[in-house]
């Protein structure tokens, strides 16, 4: 029965599955939440249509999957808050990027049409697809020679999981897709593209992941000199009106009314990123309030006074994370995942027997015993680019590295020592900032790690910043509320609705003076190894990854 209360919901993609959540516009209050795991994951080596294996570095996603979210996931949230779907007033949604995914005029995503299913080229590339390295290299390279203005915006350095790079993979590796393809999209767009009817750019991923500055794109001569018959590409599949964070880009269709069991006409709030999204969910929308997310991946973003230049950030854009203000971000590829891949390729058998005996997960028996240990008393410091690096040498041939390995060395030191890598990983950014003129005074987290208090700890200690925590367990959903309730008129403005609905438990954990002092020595070793691997004295990741790629590829033929 309605309580005549306007609620919104917030939907948030994530990697592996969406969740929504029904928040009250009134005070942020959460009223029901449900989660819904994609069917098909992340598809990083066999193409479920055709059990084609995938190269190395892919990571693709089944666009249906999404759907299936605003199908099971918003009517499972609105029963569980007991809500009266008469009353949600708005519907705000997040996303991963750079995810991106060709479709037809119509936004029909090509891997859908006949003939198509086998070509992998066709599916979703998620943010986390590495394989257009090379593309994003050549970019790179070009925008320095021709000197383009838009390319210190980038901290120097355009990413191969960003929109050009991935677009220009298909462009010279599937010409059949890239000729069919009518618009290159963002999932995040894509997304309310299926709520509304219509599609329009968001802001946020436009400037971060779109290279669109200034109120341009790289022109015409930039991109046929980069490949000669992909100079027409942001007029022929790119380029389309765009909506600010916050605005509306329209209403509920009859169609996505049926899906998700709310009232069609309601206000659909423009796309935006899990990141970005967080800022205002714990009430982060200062300069110098960092918001770190982490979860897979840690996505860094904070508004800053003005403009500036720091090196191998991923962007600043204005009106980027809050209309008005310009928008720094910066981030790691790979934060849960490293820990993930640890816990499933490099954890003895006895290990999972005890977790399991324990009633625990096996984080959580290696985290207990990690917890217990000295700073350095493992004797290792490992480098945290599994997944390459983002954030400052975005580069994804990087790979992992452990030093100091013995044979007394058990699975918890290694684990400990990859969870400190990840915070060392942080505090490189966070210096970058502070020596490029944008200072940092705070450090908020939000993301499924929040939970993992040793890590909280280390972070507290690796950067010297007291660690405020998000108030909800689910921020970027409830950041996407915070969109829905400025889209549907409820309060005036992302900051404004932010005050009243967002939360955020301030300075929970905080540095200890001797763990500070331990982490500098250790931080000055990640440092040494940081520069040796990851600014050309020593090439052998590039090289070994060289290898890897022309051996599967010959795999693959
Ligand atoms: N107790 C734990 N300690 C450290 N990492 C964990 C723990 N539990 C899960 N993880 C990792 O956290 C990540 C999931 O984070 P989450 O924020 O839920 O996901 P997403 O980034 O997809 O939104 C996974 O990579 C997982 O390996
Ligand atoms: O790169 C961004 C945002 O710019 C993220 O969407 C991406 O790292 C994925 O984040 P998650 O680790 O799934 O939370």
């Amino acid at each position: 029965m309605s309580s005549g209360e306007p609620l919104v919901v917030g939907v948030d993609f994530g990697t592996l599955s969406g969740r929504a959540v029904v928040v009250r516009v009134r005070d942020g209050a959460e009223l029901g939440s449900a989660v819904s795991e994609y069917r098909h994951g992340v598809v990083d080596r066999i193409l479920p249509e055709t059990g084609r294996g995938l190269p190395p570095d892919w990571a693709l996603q089944v666009p249906s999957d999404y759907v299936d979210v605003l199908r099971t996931a918003v009517p499972e949230a609105i029963r569980a808050a007991d809500a009266d779907p008469a009353d949600v007033i708005g519907i705000g949604t997040d996303f991963t990027a750079c995810t991106m995914v060709p479709t037809t005029a119509d936004g029909v995503p090509l891997c859908e049409l006949p003939g198509f299913a086998g070509e992998p080229h066709a599916y979703v590339k998620l943010w986390r697809h590495h394989a257009a390295q090379p593309q994003a290299d050549r970019i790179t390279a070009l925008a320095r020679k021709r000197e383009e203005s838009w390319l210190p915006r980038y901290g120097g350095l355009i990413s191969s999981e960003w929109e050009f790079a991935k677009a220009l993979e298909v462009f010279e590796e599937a010409p059949e897709v890239y000729t069919r393809m009518r618009h290159w999209v963002e999932l995040a767009d894509w997304i309310v593209w299926q709520l509304t009817g219509t599609y329009v750019r968001n802001a946020c991923t436009a400037g971060y992941k779109g290279i669109f500055q200034d109120g341009r794109y790289p022109d015409a001569s930039f991109l046929e000199e980069l490949a000669p018959g992909f100079g027409s590409f942001v007029d022929d599949k790119l380029a389309h009106p765009l909506g600010a964070l916050g605005d509306k880009a329209g209403t509920l269709s009859a169609r996505a009314a049926e899906w998700t069991g709310l009232r069609e006409g309601i206000a659909v709030a423009v796309g935006n990123v899990d990141a970005h999204v967080t800022a205002p969910a714990v009430q982060a929308v200062a300069p110098g309030q960092m918001v770190a997310i982490m979860g897979t991946s840690t996505c860094h973003v904070m508004n800053g006074d003005g403009l500036r230049e720091v090196p191998g950030m991923c962007g600043v854009v204005d009106g980027g994370i809050v209309s008005g203000q310009w928008g720094y971000e910066a981030g790691q590829s790979g934060v849960g995942d490293i820990f993930a891949w640890f816990v499933e390729h490099a954890v003895p058998a006895s290990y999972v027997d005890d977790a399991r005996e324990a009633g625990i997960s096996v984080h959580e028996l290696l985290t207990r015993l990690a917890a217990v240990q000295e700073i350095g008393e493992h004797g290792l410091v490992a480098l945290d680019w599994h997944s390459g690096n983002r954030s400052v040498l975005v580069d994804h041939d990087l790979s992992g590295v452990v030093v100091g390995q013995t044979l007394a060395t058990r699975a918890e030191d290694t684990y400990r020592a990859l969870l400190e890598a990840t915070a060392f990983g942080t505090r490189t950014i966070i210096e970058t900032f502070e020596r490029s003129g944008v200072p940092v005074t705070e450090l908020i987290v939000a993301g499924g790690l929040v939970k993992n208090a040793l890590l909280m700890q280390i972070y507290a200690d690796v950067t010297n910043l007291p660690l405020s925590v998000a108030g909800s367990a689910q921020s970027p959903a409830l950041g996407s509320a915070i969109h829905a309730a400025v889209a549907a008129g409820a309060h005036p403005d992302v900051p404004a609705a932010a005050a009243v609905m967002g939360s955020v438990r301030r300075a929970v954990h905080r540095p200890i003076a001797e763990n500070v002092k331990a982490y500098d020595d250790l931080y000055a070793e990640y440092a040494a190894l940081h520069d040796y691997f990851g600014r050309g004295a020593n090439d052998v990741m590039h090289r070994l990854a060289a290898r890897r790629r022309s051996v599967r590829k010959g795999l693959h033929r």
